[in-house]
């Protein structure tokens, strides 16, 4: 950081934190890894991207100014403090702000009118505090994901929202009054309860309008109406089904020589596993059911720079080769007319309604990590899920530790703990972006993490797994009911350390691995855990042991005991930076 923005930030804390300065100094460089600047993080940059000074009992009061000298500040959150005074105007000027949390603290006055000059907004949350006076107006945040305002002393209407794009939502227990805006979107009735004031869906308390003559005709013709209008809509959608069908018709004559038995013609998705055939290495697939013309489905193509403008058709000609068949469902890769090869996951028995899904798949659209594969497009029917993917040639971490017994590729210690890095640092942003959202990996294993030619790793499958088709951890996990889908993420990801440690298969959800591996501990024998190709490249036992203590607390059978994935991830960083201390050290001895 530059030195004028290092003081601001002294400055800032100074305020907020009047007595304890948690580390934040002049004498050090808070984007440096080994510095102790409490709660900053840089993300591998040269500037305060990140500060999370949760429940550190700060009383101060919240000095904007100073913070938004930092300007690349991107996320703050204050979270369960005892923080004073009012959020200054000032806090637009950290014009690269994403994320503000201040929930549970002492705020008071009232939301600055500046606030919704941070476009790039997505989640604001000031939940029980004593804000108090009007909202401004919000609605050209048209990014904001999050608004949560429980519990505060806000008064007069609710302002305007871009609501069909936020996906929380909360304003109960305050002051507020007038009509509930008309949105798109349905929020429940706990968003908006406590305040006396407001009416309309969906309180129970409808607005009161003077009755005019006109509005109590209405209400006497309305069932009539009801009758006459839901008729129209009857014989038009009789029409539009008679004009699909015959369309449908015409073609089919042509598409029937080609495909013998569309997966579409059966309703049952247990019989649709000849999907994409390989017949001739061209792939054949049917869209439409006839029986059911209403239940075709486009294919939706999110932003991607690698296949602009691809169709449904586009895949459809492709020839296809079957790569693999995993519990979910199947993974195909598709070759392009242009030579772009994707992969395309069909996914089995996810009893998911095509608007969850698509929900769904909106949600991880926002969140972009370089380190997780984007979804480039999806196709949800009745009876399909497919989710198209970019190609990764350089296989899996899966490959990698097993594929080759002759160690063609050397996968020495330095790499494994860059790609333990790498992937807990990226499934750490994707658990803070989608925390609220409710989506976990949900299938972390080695083989959805691709590897490009650096041994970069990348995760694929981000979030594919509903949560009820969410596999039980193993037997030895005590907590059966209301089980928390991010700490299995957890559990997941030390099963992947302990399959970078040991080199060894994870078979059964991992119980065996982790059995062995805890009974060889136990008979203080640790170093026999690791892989006999870490131990012969002379890889440090003690790193190596720390990273195994890292992964043991991920796997603890207790989900409450588990580290969360930020916590896993510092522990990594620091274990990767004394690896490279010594590095440096012993070559200059
Ligand atoms: N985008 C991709 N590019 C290249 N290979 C991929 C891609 N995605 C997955 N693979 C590889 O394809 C194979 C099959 O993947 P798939 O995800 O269907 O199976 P799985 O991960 O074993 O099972 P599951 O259904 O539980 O996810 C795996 O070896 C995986 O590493």
């Amino acid at each position: 950081e530059t030195e004028e923005a290092k003081r601001a930030l002294i400055q800032f804390m100074n305020n907020i934190s009047p007595g304890n300065s948690w580390g934040w100094n002049l004498a050090s460089d808070p984007c440096n890894t080994t510095t102790s600047w409490k709660g900053v993080d840089c993300l591998g940059s040269q500037s305060v991207k990140k500060i999370i000074l949760d429940q550190l009992n700060l009383t101060g009061v919240f000095d904007a100014g100073s913070l938004c000298l930092a300007r690349s500040l991107q996320v703050i959150s204050l979270n369960d403090n005892k923080v004073t005074g009012e959020l200054p105007q000032e806090i637009s000027k950290c014009s690269h702000l994403t994320h503000l949390y201040l929930q549970r603290n002492n705020f008071s006055g009232n939301v600055p009118a500046s606030l919704p000059k941070l476009g790039n907004l997505k989640r604001l949350a000031i939940s029980n505090n004593a804000f108090s006076g009007e909202l401004p107006d919000f609605s050209r945040i048209s990014g904001l994901l999050t608004f949560l305002a429980e519990n505060n002393k806000l008064s007069g209407t609710i302002p305007e929202f871009k609501f069909s794009n936020l996906q929380d939502f909360n304003v109960s227990n305050n002051n507020f009054s007038g009509p509930i805006p008309t949105v798109d979107r349905q929020f429940p009735t706990t968003s908006f309860l406590g305040n006396p004031g407001l009416c309309g869906e969906p309180l129970s308390n409808p607005c009161q309008a003077p009755p005019t003559q006109e509005s109590s005709k209405k209400k006497n013709g309305s069932k009539k109406q009801y009758f006459i209008y839901s008729g129209y809509a009857a014989i038009g959608l009789v029409i539009i089904l008679l004009v699909v069908f015959k369309a449908i018709k015409t073609r089919k004559p042509k598409e029937t020589n080609n495909v013998k038995k569309s997966d579409s013609t059966s309703s049952k998705p247990s019989s649709v596993s000849s999907e994409f055939k390989n017949g001739g290495n061209r792939s054949e697939y049917s869209i439409t059911s006839p029986d059911h013309p209403k239940t075709s489905a486009s294919l939706i193509v999110l932003s991607s720079p690698v296949v602009n403008g691809l169709k449904f058709e586009d895949l459809l000609k492709a020839p296809a080769e079957l790569v693999g068949r995993g519990k979910n469902g199947t993974l195909y890769k598709v070759t392009l007319n242009s030579g772009i090869n994707l992969a395309v996951k069909r996914i089995k028995d996810w009893e998911l309604s095509r608007d969850e899904f698509k929900n769904r798949m909106q949600m991880i659209d926002q969140v972009k990590h370089k380190n997780v594969l984007p979804v480039i497009a999806y196709y949800c029917s009745q009876q399909e899920k497919l989710l198209v993917y970019e190609f990764h040639h350089n296989g899996s971490l899966f490959k990698l530790l097993h594929g080759s017994q002759n160690g063609e590729e050397m996968f020495d210690w330095g790499s494994r703990l860059n790609v333990a890095a790498i992937t807990a640092n990226a499934l750490a942003f994707m658990h803070w972006e989608l925390k609220n959202d409710g989506i976990a990996h949900g299938n972390l294993k080695s083989s959805n993490i691709l590897l490009n030619k650096d041994l970069e790793p990348c995760i694929s499958e981000y979030g594919l797994m509903a949560i009820n088709n969410f596999p039980s951890e193993s037997e030895s996990s005590i907590e059966s009911n209301d089980s928390d889908i991010f700490k299995s993420d957890i559990y997941s990801f030390g099963l992947i350390l302990l399959e970078l440690l040991t080199g060894k298969l994870v078979h059964n959800r991992g119980s065996d691995l982790a059995r062995w591996v805890h009974s060889v501990v136990r008979e203080e024998w640790t170093a026999e855990v690791f892989d006999k190709a870490l131990i012969s490249e002379g890889a440090s036992e003690e790193r190596m042991v720390n990273l195994l203590q890292v992964a043991l607390k991920c796997i603890n059978p207790s989900q409450d005991e588990r580290p969360n994935m930020n916590q896993v991830a510092e522990m990594i960083i620091s274990i990767q930076e004394d690896d490279e201390k010594s590095l440096i050290n012993s070559a200059e001895l």
